[in-house]
């Protein structure tokens, strides 16, 4: 059987917090291992972040955004673990020279880490983005990126301007309208007239200023003046209550809409996963895809609450904008004269951090593999006995170090570009004030609407300095969605058919006829090459040969997971490619070598084999005990209900062949017609190897049929028909005695190379 993934028994870990530049940590776990801790290819080995969030910086967190403006961080996390420390500090975090986003390109600051007087050197890396360590070049022969999907859209946001992201922004937010209308329609009404009633009454208010205003500074006695400005004092006042109470509304309407929406984004596209043909799985491009479409249905939650913020700075920005036409048509172009340049600023700041962040992340992501692997189990013995922990700790020094050079450097350019943003920031608001007191010189506008004109002012440019910003953010999240848009659309044309010609009741025999089969990506030779073999209901057929030679290839075909390039699985007289799929896979069960260890309870990896059947004790214990399992369930401290997953609390490990048992024991629950073992014993003792194969027999005896692989050719002398395969051809095939009559036969040469290992010294079996 050939392994696509090595099998650890290592659990999930928790993913470690990649510290954040000037913050203080944040989660940016890696990919690296799945549920049970197998490595899943998708990273280097590194444990992924269960949170559906965990695996990549947010928006937020790229750009360094404060905590308190809606980034992710202490926000519980899909499954609620992910709370995360507060990020605020980032908002002074790293910023680059300004000229190309990348640091290292400025003459006082770029010699940090490429001084000859170093002690620790460093190298360009290939690409030229950042500077590595010696140790990093040495150990990972550059900087350590992710070769995952979700990782193609690092940066991708920062080749786009924005008029680009402005003009995709209306399909942007349609599409999460629409996300959001399928997870919680009355929500997103609540969301939606709460923020346009908020736009509606901050236009009232700035127009109720206005009347205050005009009556305040009218001639006359001081209390004749307020108490004719009484009622639009009332009318602000009012105006703020009613805003504060839309705004509560649109937070609970947003609480309640986000986590739906991640719901619903998930199921859709983990339902049709489940489902697609296993071809798709095995796909390199389609995997990706997944990689970074399994953060869409995050980046899907986190859109609702920054359209609600674009939406909301927008119809406050219109309002403003309104209010200001109305009272003078000079106030506009002083608001965009104003605010334009805070908002540029804000933008080129948010953008350099967020390319500072990521060449910042490669160290710490360096260092904190270093890290988990001096605190790895798995790597614990060689660590001990090859003295690796003081090698891999000088490494984690020198690339913790270069990182901590990164992060100061980063800081003072990120302060230097403040204070030039400011600058210009300062100049356009002394430009607008200016103008504004030239209009009240020369008589141009009276004091009251230039004391509105201030307020209106000063809100727009808030609303649009955070409105350039989440547009940002909005943007980079959507990129996220569009991958799950793509995944679903991708798995709706992969998907098992659901429908088929009916099996068959009682099927007299499978015939493969001329079958051949190229894995997908393999285009050399083919892993089934014009095979004929015949299954006869209620037999033994065994399948042997060396390793690579095509056997699980086979036994994965005539399980429906694979479809012929060429020939045909005959059910009798129905072809399996045109089979009703759900009633062939219900025929089989399948004992694999590379079976999974589900990290559930022993109980739910016996019962797993048949998920809707009960799981009572009476079920099950038959199963463990025809799978010699039986004294292995007694052996758990919880019996059937203890979790067989290691690294979780009550979790408890068990042996390769209790395993082994365990796998057999599923098959057996599944009470299938035909059993298909593929190296069932490579793990067991050999008293329960002989065990399992005499309970094999007893199985045809009774009439279930069984396909048998296996390298141990003694167990198959009692196999009905034997064929005999090599590089994809079935080179001979008949029963144990015919195999074994011919002199020069493969059977016969395999079977005699095993059986004199088996001899006593001086003793030739054959
Ligand atoms: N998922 C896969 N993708 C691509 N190639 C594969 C895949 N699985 C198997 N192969 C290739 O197909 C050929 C047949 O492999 P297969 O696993 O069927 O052999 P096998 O006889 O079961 O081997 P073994 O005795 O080692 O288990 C091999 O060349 C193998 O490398």
């Amino acid at each position: 059987m050939t392994q696509r993934t090595e099998q650890t028994d290592n659990p999930e870990k928790p993913a470690p917090a990649e510290p954040v530049p000037g913050g203080n940590g944040a989660a940016a776990a890696a990919p690296g291992t799945d549920a049970d801790g197998r490595s899943d290819g998708t990273g280097p080995g590194e444990p992924r972040a269960a949170a559906a969030n965990g695996g990549r910086p947010t928006a937020a967190e790229q750009d360094g955004r404060p905590a308190d403006t809606g980034g992710r961080a202490a926000e519980p996390g899909a499954d609620g673990r992910n709370a995360e420390p507060d990020t605020g500090e980032r908002e002074t975090g790293p910023g680059t020279d300004g000229q190309d986003g990348r640091p290292g390109t400025d003459g006082g600051d770029a010699g940090a880490t490429r001084d000859t007087g170093d002690p620790q050197g460093a190298a360009r890396s290939p690409e030229g983005a950042a500077e590595v360590s010696e140790s990093e070049q040495l150990l990972f022969g550059g900087p350590l990126r992710y070769d995952a999907g979700w990782d193609q859209h690092t940066g991708s946001f920062l080749e786009l301007g924005l008029r680009t992201m402005i003009a995709r922004m209306p399909r942007l937010i349609a599409s999460t309208v629409r996300l959001a209308h399928r997870a919680d329609p009355r929500a997103l009404r609540q969301v939606a007239s709460a923020e346009f009633g908020g736009g509606v009454a901050q236009a009232v208010g700035l127009v109720a200023v206005n009347q205050v205003l005009v009556q305040v500074l009218a001639p006359g006695a001081t209390s004749e003046r307020l108490t004719a400005a009484l009622p639009a004092l009332l009318a602000v006042a009012l105006t703020a209550l009613v805003g504060a109470l839309l705004r509560s509304a649109s937070t609970a309407g947003t609480g309640r809409l986000e986590p739906k929406v991640f719901r619903v984004a998930t199921e859709e596209y983990l339902g049709r996963v489940a489902r697609v043909e296993l071809t798709a799985v095995e796909d390199e491009e389609f995997h990706k895809l997944l990689d970074s479409a399994q953060w869409g249905a995050e980046s899907a939650r986190r859109m609702i609450k920054y359209c609600t913020s674009v939406v909301t700075a927008g119809i406050s920005l219109i309002a403003a904008a309104g209010v200001l036409t109305v009272l003078h048509p000079a106030l506009l172009p002083l608001l965009v004269l104003m605010t334009l340049p805070s908002a540029w600023s804000s933008l080129t700041i948010a953008r350099r951090r967020y390319v500072s962040f990521h060449i910042w992340v490669q160290h710490a992501r360096a260092s904190q593999l270093l890290g988990r692997l001096l605190t790895d189990a798995q790597a614990a013995p060689e660590v001990r006995v090859h003295n690796i922990g003081p090698f891999l700790l000088r490494h984690f020094r020198t690339m913790a170090e270069t990182g901590e050079k990164e992060q100061t450097r980063l800081a003072r350019l990120a302060a230097r570009t403040g204070l030039i943003a400011s600058g210009w920031t300062g100049l356009a608001t002394a430009a607008a004030y200016g103008t504004l007191g030239l209009l009240l010189w020369t008589g141009a506008m009276d004091l009251a609407v230039a004391g509105t004109a201030v307020i209106a002012i000063r809100t727009g440019s808030t609303n649009l300095e955070a409105l350039v910003v989440q547009l940002n953010y909005l943007y980079e999240e959507s990129l996220f969605v569009a991958d799950l848009e793509r995944l679903c659309q991708e798995a709706d044309r992969r998907l098992i058919p659901p429908t088929g010609q009916a099996l068959p009741r009682e099927v007299g025999a499978i015939r493969f006829e001329k079958v051949s089969f190229t894995y997908p990506g393999e285009d050399g030779k083919p892993a089934l090459d014009e095979v004929d073999v015949t299954i006869p209901t209620g037999r033994i057929v065994a399948l042997v040969g060396n390793n690579g030679s095509g056997k699980s290839t086979l036994a994965k075909l005539l399980c429906g997971l694979y479809a012929p390039d060429s020939g045909r699985i005959m059910w009798d007289g129905v072809d399996a490619a045109r089979a009703d799929r759900a009633e062939l896979f219900d025929r089989i069960a399948v004992v694999a070598q590379d079976f999974y260890r589900w990290p559930f309870t022993a109980r739910i990896n016996v019962a797993i084999g048949r998920p809707e059947a009960p799981y009572d004790d009476d079920c099950l214990d038959a199963a463990a005990e025809y799978a010699g399992a039986d004294r292995t369930i007694g052996s758990l401290p919880r019996g059937w209900d203890t979790l067989l997953a290691r690294g979780y609390k009550g979790g408890h490990q068990i042996s390769g062949g209790q395993w082994q048992r365990l796998g057999i024991a599923r098959a057996r629950h599944r009470d299938a017609r035909i059993l298909v073992v593929d190296e069932p014993t490579s793990a067991l003792d050999a008293e329960a190897e002989q065990r399992v194969f005499d309970q094999i027999r007893s199985l045809a005896a009774e009439g279930q049929t069984v396909v048998l692989i296996t390298h141990r050719l003694h167990s198959v002398r009692h196999a009905d028909e034997i064929y005999v395969m090599e590089e994809g051809r079935v080179i001979e095939h008949g029963s144990f005695e015919e195999l074994m009559r011919p002199r020069g036969g493969a059977f016969r040469r395999m079977y005699l190379v095993q059986s004199n290992q088996y001899a006593y010294a001086g003793e030739e079996t054959g």
